[in-house]
């Protein structure tokens, strides 16, 4: 005999739903107008109560990429270089792609695209470095299959059904790609649909706790019921970013050096980053490294006494008219020396030590060695007596902290320290990496940062390529990655006195210079 079952209103409104043939989760949730997530659990009661199953399944969805909205809402490269082909006068190849791109808006890779599609169908040629059209029909017909295009890619906006013929040529253009989306299907059992056909189904309100409030009218209530013998979810144990804990560690051996933490802002002026390192405007010890420039107006401020005598300190040492303008411009800042340098201008003279970890941007290629952004570790130790040992000894220092036994210095050359040094670690697969770059600030920063006269020893440590070393791996991109995989294998053990012996990590203790 069946019974009669208890459900809540919200449980209630489920079934009905999955009784009306709406199976989809997503859809089942927008229909009680919450998110999917927020109905797991009554999913998953309805489940054990054998009233619905679920189904997990991994679903094909065509995603329009950030080139495809491009083409949407512009119109594809061919077809704008067509209808506009008339209006510019220079045919050119290169003044026509400025023209084009002038007048519609598209960067100028995107019209070479253009151009190179009317060449490919042969609606056009390119006859002395200039762009031709040549057979109307032919150019009617491109015109045809790129609207066709747009069309296609429309219907897929818009969720309709296209030919794998369709797509093909779209994704070979990468206006699509398929991406794969976990979801989740309920479907009523037999069970439920005889249950509801008979009028079995109730809504009540379930509580776990009966109240006094409640005695008088019980009737309304259904007590729930626990069930223990219900397997509780595993959870994968979830830990911090291996990448991460090492910076954590990093930040710990500091702090125990006596260092303390300071930070600057990711958007700097160029000011911070180069003008009070002495890094002249006009040399090529600017770019010593690349720049990522801010396109804005907006320009930082900097209080007159210090511009001038940054200005006056450039322009004696350099010999050349130095441009307040330039150094209020903004940068990504390249190296976090800059906020090393607002320390010491913030600190002035005395005695102290501070650190900063966090990342920096260079326009790189990115490959296994190289990002556009990663991590350094500047730091600082300011005093009357502070000199060059004191930074090889902290090298040495930080080295046997990290359990890395063999350093290797040479002399290095950096625009805004003297002397300046290059300190090697070896890693087993990439050889001598240089890691600790550093020197003594050149007394012009001092002076410039309103500490004339105070020594200072300073590094711009490489934080990525000491972790690969602590990490065992050989690609930086290991170390931004997301793939739950790739990171499972990444082991970090911990810093050398943190572990134990039986961990399996064999490292000596570094030698400490004499
Ligand atoms: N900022 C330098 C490293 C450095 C810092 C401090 C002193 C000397 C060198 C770099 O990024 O290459």
């Amino acid at each position: 005999m069946l019974g009669e079952v208890y459900l809540t209103a919200r449980q209630n409104r489920i079934v009905s739903l999955v009784l009306n043939g709406i199976y989809d989760l997503e859809k089942v949730s927008q229909h009680l107008g919450v998110k999917p997530e927020d109905i797991m659990r009554d999913i998953t009661e309805l489940s054990n109560k054998g009233l619905i199953v679920i189904h997990r399944e991994v679903e094909k969805k065509l995603k329009i990429t950030r080139i495809g909205k491009l083409y949407m809402e512009k119109g594809l490269p061919e077809k704008i270089v067509l209808s506009y082909y008339n209006e510019c006068v220079d045919k050119r190849i290169e003044a026509l792609t400025n023209c084009l791109s002038e007048k519609t808006g598209l960067d100028r890779d995107e019209i070479s695209i253009g151009i190179q599609y009317i060449v490919k169908a042969k609606c056009g040629k390119i006859l002395e470095g200039s762009l031709i059209l040549g057979d109307p029909l032919i150019c009617q017909q491109l015109l045809a299959s790129a609207k066709h295009v747009e069309e296609v890619l429309r219907s897929i906006d818009r969720e309709v059904k296209v030919s794998e013929e369709e797509l093909a040529d779209l994704r070979k253009r990468k206006m699509v790609e398929i991406v794969e989306k976990r979801v989740l299907r309920i479907s009523p059992t037999p069970l439920l649909q005889e249950l509801a056909s008979k009028g079995l189904i109730k809504e009540k309100e379930i509580v776990t706790v009966v109240k006094p409030s409640m005695a008088l009218e019980l009737d309304k209530y259904v007590v729930k019921e626990f069930d223990l013998s219900i397997p509780v979810p595993r959870l994968p144990s979830v830990r911090k970013h291996p990448f991460m804990e090492f910076i954590d560690d990093l930040r710990d051996i500091m702090v125990s050096l006596g260092f303390e933490e300071v930070k600057g802002p990711h958007v700097e002026a160029e000011f911070w980053n180069f003008d009070v390192l002495y890094q002249a405007q006009d040399h090529p010890a600017r770019e010593i490294h690349d720049t990522f420039f801010v396109k804005s107006d907006a320009r930082a401020s900097i209080s007159s006494q210090l511009m001038e005598r940054a200005r006056r300190v450039h322009e004696k040492g350099w010999g050349y008219k130095w441009s307040p303008e330039r150094a209020m411009r903004l940068v990504l800042r390249s190296q976090t020396t800059a906020v090393s340098a607002r320390a010491i201008f913030e600190r002035g003279e005395g005695e102290y030590r501070v650190f900063t970890i966090d990342r920096v941007f260079r326009p790189e290629n990115l490959d296994a060695k190289h990002s556009m952004e990663f991590y350094q570790l500047d730091g600082i130790i300011v005093g009357k007596n502070v000199n060059f040992k004191h930074l090889l000894y902290f090298f040495k220092e930080l080295a046997a902290a990290l359990g890395i036994k063999e350093v290797w210095f040479k002399p290095g050359y950096f625009p805004f320290t003297e002397p300046s040094v290059e300190g090697y670690i070896r890693h087993p697969k990439l050889g001598w990496v240089e890691v600790f770059p550093g020197g003594v600030f050149r007394p012009e920063v001092m002076e410039i940062l309103g500490a004339p006269g105070v020594k200072a020893v300073a590094w711009g440590i490489g934080v990525d390529r000491l972790a690969m070393q602590v990490l065992g791996i050989d690609d930086i991109r290991l170390l931004f990655t997301t793939d739950i995989e790739a990171l499972k294998n990444m082991k970090y053990l911990g810093l050398p006195y943190k572990f134990s012996k039986t961990s399996g990590r064999n490292v000596g203790v570094a030698e400490y210079p004499q």
